[in-house]
């Protein structure tokens, strides 16, 4: 029999919205698409519990606390001491069944930490931006990483909610995974960047760099370095002649090589982000059509993360003109 959340005692009373026991004794799941199962070596982990189709929003969750942290010093990071101050402050705030809900979260603790106060821990191991703030959000926390993930994630400021849907479709039963770090990267500095979290990624694409492959390594280091180079040059006016003409054709062509490498490793958190760089580059190039094809596909990315988000917004704007150019060049401008 599978094991499930209420089959844990301590999950079932720190998460009561989500589950409760029938008077018969029989354990009713959430309504949600997702559970919360132990895995043999992440912890606890969010699991489909049916098929997920791609776009859909899995959680919406306001957070618990959100800590407002000190500017950052340059080369150190955050004054911890001072943050500290207004978690302790932020936490007597909670009721007390909040309390232990944020009590109950994963906290990796550095061995300097041992046997201390866990607020800070928490915080570390779980926090996610809550646009100028760091926010705790008990349900999001209890999702894994993956250096491939199946799902991507936001801050809504509208909603005041971050907001986890599917970048994929996702299986029943498939652990639904985020990233916490970005993912143009070699294996080695996202391992860095995932010190504070205190584990060793072993999803596919960093086994098999450490087994000696290094394409994903050098797909990503190359992705992140056309990226830099195309977004440096949407920013610039292409320019006329001969030679503007070819650097647009290659421009053209890094775009489209960018999309073709951000899709084979599946990295869903670029795709809308490199359909927008193709829109520009192929409109660049007077090819409003396949333009307008790439500037529709990265708004619909876009809509479904958050339609009212400012990117949405600008690709809202984009896709039009770009439309309205291709019916110009088409010969069918509007009367
Ligand atoms: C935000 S929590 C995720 C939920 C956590 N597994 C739990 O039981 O509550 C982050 C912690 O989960 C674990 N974790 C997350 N992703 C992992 C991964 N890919 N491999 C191993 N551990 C992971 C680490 O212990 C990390 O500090």
């Amino acid at each position: 029999a599978s094991i499930t959340a209420c089959t844990i005692p301590s999950l079932a009373e720190a998460w009561p919205h989500l589950y409760s026991e029938s008077p018969s004794g029989t354990c009713s799941g959430p309504p949600e698409i997702y559970t919360m199962l132990p895995t043999p070596k992440k912890g606890y982990g969010l699991f489909a519990t049916r098929r997920i189709a791609r776009g859909t929003t899995i959680i919406l969750e306001a957070p618990l606390v959100i800590i407002q942290p000190p500017p950052l010093t340059p080369g150190q990071g955050y004054e911890i001491s001072k943050m500290l101050d207004s978690l302790r402050a932020e936490f007597a705030k909670l009721s007390p069944l909040n309390q232990k809900r944020y009590l109950a979260l994963h906290a990796h603790m550095f061995p300097s930490e041992e046997g201390k106060e866990t607020l800070m821990p928490i915080l570390r191991s779980n926090a996610f931006n809550t646009g100028t703030g760091l926010g705790l959000f008990p349900i999001v926390a209890r999702i894994n990483h993956s250096c491939r993930p199946n799902a991507a994630y936001f801050w809504s400021e509208g909603l005041g909610r971050r907001v986890v849907y599917a970048g994929r479709n996702i299986e029943e039963g498939e652990e639904i995974s985020i990233s916490y770090i970005p993912l143009l990267k070699t294996t080695k500095e996202r391992e860095k960047r995932l010190i504070q979290y205190g584990f060793r990624c072993e999803c596919k694409a960093c086994e098999a760099s450490r087994g000696g492959d290094s394409e994903s390594d050098d797909v990503r280091a190359e992705m992140q370095i056309m990226m830099d180079q195309l977004e440096a040059e949407a920013l610039v006016p292409p320019g006329e002649g001969l030679m503007a003409e070819r650097k647009k054709q290659g421009l053209l062509e890094d775009s489209l090589r960018l999309v073709e490498m951000v899709e084979e490793e599946e990295l869903v958190d670029y795709y809308a982000q490199v359909y927008k760089l193709a829109a520009i580059m192929h409109g660049r190039s007077g090819r409003w059509k396949e333009g307008a094809e790439w500037a529709l596909r990265s708004l619909e990315i876009r809509e479904m993360a958050d339609e009212y988000s400012d990117e949405a917004m600008e690709m809202r704007r984009m896709a039009p003109r770009f439309i309205l150019e291709s019916k110009k060049y088409m010969g069918e401008g509007l009367c």
